[in-house]
């Protein structure tokens, strides 16, 4: 049982695996021209190292920083004003920028994240503080600490991830989230579970509010994160009424910033690699299907807002700006200077034609409402991915590629282009739009 404060540190016993897995899982997505074989020991792989992580049970935090060791600014608080906040996915792309904005408020915050796809590297900088303590462990094992917050964020959040284990991911939304609950409600403690626009499925309704309840195909491949994060919800729901736990529920939409994973396979970071590295930009499909993309401060703010904020119905956090991928494709191509033009790929199954977020509610009820425009937070982004150019897990083989297509199982069910494409023309995107057909250039 972890301490109530952050004291003593312990051993790392399962970076290796951690490790083992972000190599085979990046090996495993990008390697489309391989044979079957290639892709069953591949596969094996990702399973060996999954099972090793799985092992690694129990909580195992990093060694205490050197004394020597400078920490970024925070605020002092009274012992009084301090809260204990467990971050779930703390080591990842947005849980760590939650933890730095926590942390800098003067909490104490506690990170448990089994580095599946988060990095020691984003909390690295407070390790050894006195108000901060890592434990690695799977948020499907219990975890006992006493707290007053619970923000829960742990899951892989990008398609290639979720889909490489979705067994794996429907435990960590439902064993995961069950834990978490527990622990709120045993220690009387507030928790905020990350569900995702995502639950809007496909979306029939655009912008999406969140009265909608979603087109979701149930037994897809996106199933294991979107069905996942549905019943992670509805367990919220069920504590709320039955245990009187107090719960908050953010919808979060597409979030980019500095920290993302350069392989996680997601557009954002596809494609600002592609155009760092001079390569075409992989668009799937016809790229008329729309993103609204939202910056991760903006997201952190909303998180912390809603957290502290007395609304308890879920809330979507996102900037309602949308983009066609093509247009966003234009953006970044301009933006990164690249002349390596644009190739059209497979559009993954039951990929969603439109998403937008109605914020209307996070502006009345926590008063939210985004900061950054696409544009301004794309400029801080690529400065991030030029300095990870040259990291040795962002190198891939140039003539590789993860298809959608590896991924994907056919649903004869799911409308074709052609059908989702009206959906668009009805829909109103922000920027104007432009034709793509076969390789064009970005
Ligand atoms: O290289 C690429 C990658 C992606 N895409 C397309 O870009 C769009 C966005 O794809 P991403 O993989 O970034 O993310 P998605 O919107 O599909 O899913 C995301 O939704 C919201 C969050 O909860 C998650 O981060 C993630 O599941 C999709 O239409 C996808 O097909 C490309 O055209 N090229």
């Amino acid at each position: 049982m972890a301490s109530s404060a952050p004291s003593t540190a312990l051993v790392i016993a399962g970076t290796a695996a951690a490790s083992a897995i972000a190599t085979a899982l990046a090996i495993r997505f990008f390697s489309d021209a391989g044979s079957k074989a290639d892709k069953a020991s591949l596969d094996a792989a990702v399973r060996k190292a999954l099972e090793a992580a799985s092992r690694s049970a129990g909580p195992v935090a990093m060694p205490k920083a050197s004394s020597d060791k400078v920490f970024p600014a925070t605020r002092r608080l009274l012992r009084t004003e301090q809260q204990r906040i467990l971050v779930t996915g703390g080591a990842g792309f947005v849980g760590s920028h939650l933890v730095d904005a926590l942390m800098q408020q003067g909490h104490i915050v506690y990170v448990l994240d089994n580095l599946f796809t988060g990095r020691r590297e984003n909390i690295e900088h407070w390790v050894g503080h006195p108000n901060f303590e890592f434990f690695q462990q799977d948020v499907v094992h219990p975890f006992f600490v006493e707290v007053t917050r619970i923000y829960h964020l742990a899951c892989p959040a990008s398609p290639p991830h979720y889909q490489a284990n979705p067994i794996k991911t429907i435990k960590c939304s439902t064993q995961g989230c069950m834990n978490m609950l527990g622990l709120a409600k045993r220690c009387n403690a507030r928790l905020l579970f990350t569900s995702t626009s995502e639950i809007y499925g496909d979306p029939q309704i655009h912008p999406q509010p969140e009265s909608y309840w979603g087109n979701v195909h149930t037994w897809g491949p996106r199933a294991c994160y979107d069905e996942g994060k549905r019943v992670g919800e509805t367990m919220c729901f069920s504590y709320r009424q039955q245990h009187k736990v107090q719960v908050r529920v953010s919808r979060i939409f597409n979030t980019y910033g500095p920290r993302m994973d350069p392989l996680d396979g997601r557009v954002v970071s596809n494609f600002i690699m592609q155009a760092l590295r001079g390569e075409p930009l992989t668009i799937y499909g016809t790229g008329k299907q729309t993103r609204s993309f939202q910056y991760v401060s903006d997201l952190v703010r909303g998180l912390i807002a809603l957290m502290e904020g007395d609304y308890d119905d879920p809330v979507n956090i996102g900037n309602p700006q949308e983009r066609t991928v093509e247009e966003f494709a234009r953006s970044v191509a301009s933006m990164c200077g690249s002349a390596g033009g644009v190739v059209m790929r497979p559009r993954p199954t039951d990929d969603p034609m439109v998403r937008r977020p109605n914020v209307a509610r996070a502006r009345e009820v926590i008063g939210w409402q985004p900061k950054v425009s696409l544009e301004e937070g794309l400029v801080p982004t690529i400065e991030y991915f030029k300095g990870v150019l040259g990291r040795e897990d962002a190198k891939l083989p140039a003539d590789r590629v993860w298809l959608p297509s590896d991924l994907s199982i056919p649903s004869k069910d799911h409308p074709d282009d052609a059908a989702v494409e009206r959906v668009v023309a009805d829909a109103p995107v922000t920027a104007g739009s432009a034709a793509a057909s076969g390789a064009a250039s970005a």
